[in-house]
């Protein structure tokens, strides 16, 4: 093959890649392999004096698609040069002071702040565009609503989600471990939404790591001065250190020793100057800014034998595949196991039992499979379910091919399906481990969800079973008594529709109106219709609803439950008023975000403009649609979409 040919074919490659990775928060390939690509392709580059048109070494991102509104950025959010040797790393810092931090993984946010309150998030995007997410970007968890701070104010940070919430929320709903294979995904998933509920149930964090820009101030030249007047301000701050190039090392080191304990994700180091002006002289490439590099690490590989694909069935009846190996020590840790998340990743790596495959540890932390040396290719899928015999079925979504166990009552599902049951953003009750689950199903105590809240009359032969007492049983019965009090979109989330985590249950209590029987009534045309939820969910909660022996099971259920409305602290004072929206708006990132926010505070939003319309939003007044004439043969005014929160501002204030 000539040079030219490898490189379009690595073009290519790269190309695809990228696309789905930005578009698509998708990976067709590890960021490992991306990389050793991205510099075969620049070492051809280098080589021939040739840059092919499309070649990801000459763009940064890819063009950003999603229903989000866009938006261009001031100047364009460039990428950052890298490199794996702490000595160039030296080289670039020279004699200066630099300020070494974590390389966050997540998704890049410039944030505004005007007059102390947050008024625009933008997503970084291709770099050119991004893609606006204020709404969403409020319910980052620590973010300062307020900041005294009242010049406009732009920064950059990163949204980030740890690797605890990151394993919970993958927990909660097994079908993501399919499709979020990290936390970055997750994030990318969670913040670039058309739906805030969504974001607030995943625990996105803003970590700042640039301040760009704040009206009149001047920060002694220094970027540390900015750093620390950020974190005055109320804004979690990347964690960095200062350094010069003979410490480097040590500082290096420090943060190779931190990884373990570092609750969030990052992928490698940022050397940045502090001296502002300095690092502005200069300049930027056309896809680096010259001030500040990154630092990747050297991943450390391992070879070793497979031995076994354990197939691991979850509550949806998903069966992950998980590769088990010869013991190998990394980065100071014994690892033997690594997840392979799906069927389509088994194939692609041509994986069979007694091949020599290489590991390591992505980011240093989560066991990967790199390379197949050997590439048998000699597995079997199993046609059945390693727990209950049951057959499986492979299925493809979206290019992923994953395993299914077809049986119903599986075992596995059943403990599963217990297990969020009783977990704590479902029924919540304390006392109900999976051990002790599997021995509630094996004594026959518990077949259906029912049948917990009838587990006292088994208490004699629970109090003798191994690990059991009086107390913990009387504790355990307690706790289950305390459950019956329950809010709808707990109970929604504890069925375990598949795809219905926490978030999504609240969006459908909410959307139906707190009403169980609207729900269970609902078509999937009337659920595609709720913000956030998808055909995919949708049909997946038809199909719940529409299963006659599970509905039976609901029926017992309710039997034993009393469902308790949600508490809304909200200040109701629209109450009284109907209003109707017509028209785009801005201030909120739909409709239906006003909707919610006007039902929040006691109003109601009516489709039609009538004698019982308080108010028409329209932010265009002059627009000729029929409801703007309605509302104006009737009397009815006309308000912005500012005139309407002056008016809440009034009544919140009791004007
Ligand atoms: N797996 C795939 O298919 C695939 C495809 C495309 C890209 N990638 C990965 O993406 C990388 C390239 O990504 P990129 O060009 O978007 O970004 P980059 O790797 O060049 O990272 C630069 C960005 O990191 C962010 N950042 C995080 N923490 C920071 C800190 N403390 N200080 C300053 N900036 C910080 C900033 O937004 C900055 O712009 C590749 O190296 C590859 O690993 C993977
Ligand atoms: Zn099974």
């Amino acid at each position: 093959m000539s040079d030219l040919e490898r490189m379009k074919e690595l073009v290519e490659q790269l190309d695809a890649a990228a696309r789905a990775y930005y578009q698509e928060s998708k990976e067709l390939m590890s960021n490992k392999e991306y990389d050793e690509l991205y510099d075969e392709l620049a070492a051809f580059e280098k080589k021939t004096g040739t840059v092919l048109a499309k070649s990801p070494t000459a763009h940064a991102g890819y063009e950003v698609l999603s229903a989000l509104p866009k938006e261009n950025h001031p100047s364009p959010m460039l990428s950052l040069d890298k490199t794996k040797e702490v000595s160039q790393l030296q080289e670039f810092l020279k004699d200066q002071t630099g300020i070494l931090s974590w390389k966050l993984d997540g998704l890049t946010i410039v944030l505004t702040y005007e007059n102390g309150t947050l008024t625009k998030a933008v997503t970084r995007g291709n770099g050119i565009t991004g893609e606006v997410v204020t709404q969403n970007a409020r319910q980052f968890e620590n973010l300062p609503a307020k900041i005294p701070f009242k010049g406009r104010l732009v920064l950059r940070g990163e949204a980030v989600i740890s690797y605890k919430d990151f394993e919970r929320i993958n927990e909660e709903n097994p079908d993501a471990d399919a499709k979020y294979k990290n936390p970055r995904n997750l994030c990318a998933g969670s913040v670039r939404q058309l739906n805030s509920q969504v974001t607030a149930g995943r625990h996105v964090q803003f970590i700042a790591f640039a301040l760009v820009s704040a009206e009149d101030m001047t920060f002694n030249n220094s970027r540390r001065c900015q750093f620390e007047w950020l974190a005055a301000q109320g804004f979690d701050v990347v964690t960095y250190r200062m350094v010069t190039s003979t410490d480097l090392p040590d500082s290096v080191k420090w943060f190779a020793n931190h990884i373990e304990s570092n609750e969030l994700p990052s992928d490698g180091l940022v050397l940045l100057m502090d001296d502002i002006a300095y690092g502005e002289s200069l300049g930027n490439t056309a896809k680096f800014p010259r001030n500040a590099m990154a630092f990747k690490w050297k991943d450390e590989t391992a070879e070793t034998t497979l031995r076994e694909i354990h197939w691991s069935p979850s509550r949806t009846g998903l069966i992950n595949p998980v590769a088990v190996f010869d013991p190998v020590e990394l980065e100071g840790t014994t690892i033997t196991r690594a997840s392979v998340h799906n069927v389509s990743i088994v194939e692609s790596l041509k994986l069979g039992i007694g091949d020599t495959i290489t590991v390591y540890k992505a980011n240093m932390i989560i066991p990967q499979i790199a390379e197949n040396l050997t590439q048998s290719s000699n597995l079997t899928i199993p046609s059945v379910c390693p727990v209950c015999g049951g057959p499986t079925k492979l299925v493809t979504n979206d290019e992923v091919t994953c395993l299914y166990c077809e049986n119903p009552a599986c075992t596995a599902k059943q403990t599963k399906a217990f297990e969020l049951f009783v977990s704590r953003n479902a029924m919540n009750m304390e006392g109900l481990s999976e051990a002790t689950i599997e021995k509630f199903i094996d004594s026959g105590f518990i077949h259906s969800f029912a049948d917990i809240f009838h587990l006292k009359e088994h208490a004699d032969e629970i109090c003798k079973m191994d690990g059991f007492g009086e107390k913990s049983c009387s504790n355990l019965i307690a706790s289950i008594d305390k459950a019956r009090k329950v809010k709808l979109p707990a109970l929604i989330y504890a069925l375990g529709i598949p795809g219905i985590g926490v978030a999504n249950a609240k969006v459908l209590a909410r959307a139906f109106h707190q009403d169980l029987d609207k729900l269970r009534a609902a078509t999937a045309e009337e659920l595609t219709a709720v913000d956030g939820i998808g055909e995919v969910m949708a049909q997946a909660v038809c199909d719940y609803f529409n299963d006659s022996e599970k509905m039976g099971q609901l029926d017992s259920l309710l039997k034993e439950l009393e469902l308790v409305l949600e508490e809304n602290n909200e200040k109701q004072y629209l109450e009284n008023l109907t209003f109707v929206i017509t028209g785009s708006v801005h201030h909120f990132a739909n409709r239906n975000e006003l909707k919610n926010y006007i039902e929040k505070h006691g109003g109601k939003a009516a489709g039609s403009v009538s004698a019982k319309t308080s108010y028409l939003i329209n932010n265009d007044k002059e627009s000729t649609s029929s409801k703007n004439k309605k509302a104006k043969e009737l009397g009815v005014s006309i308000l912005s979409e500012e005139d309407f929160l002056d008016l809440c501002k009034k009544m919140e204030a009791g004007e």
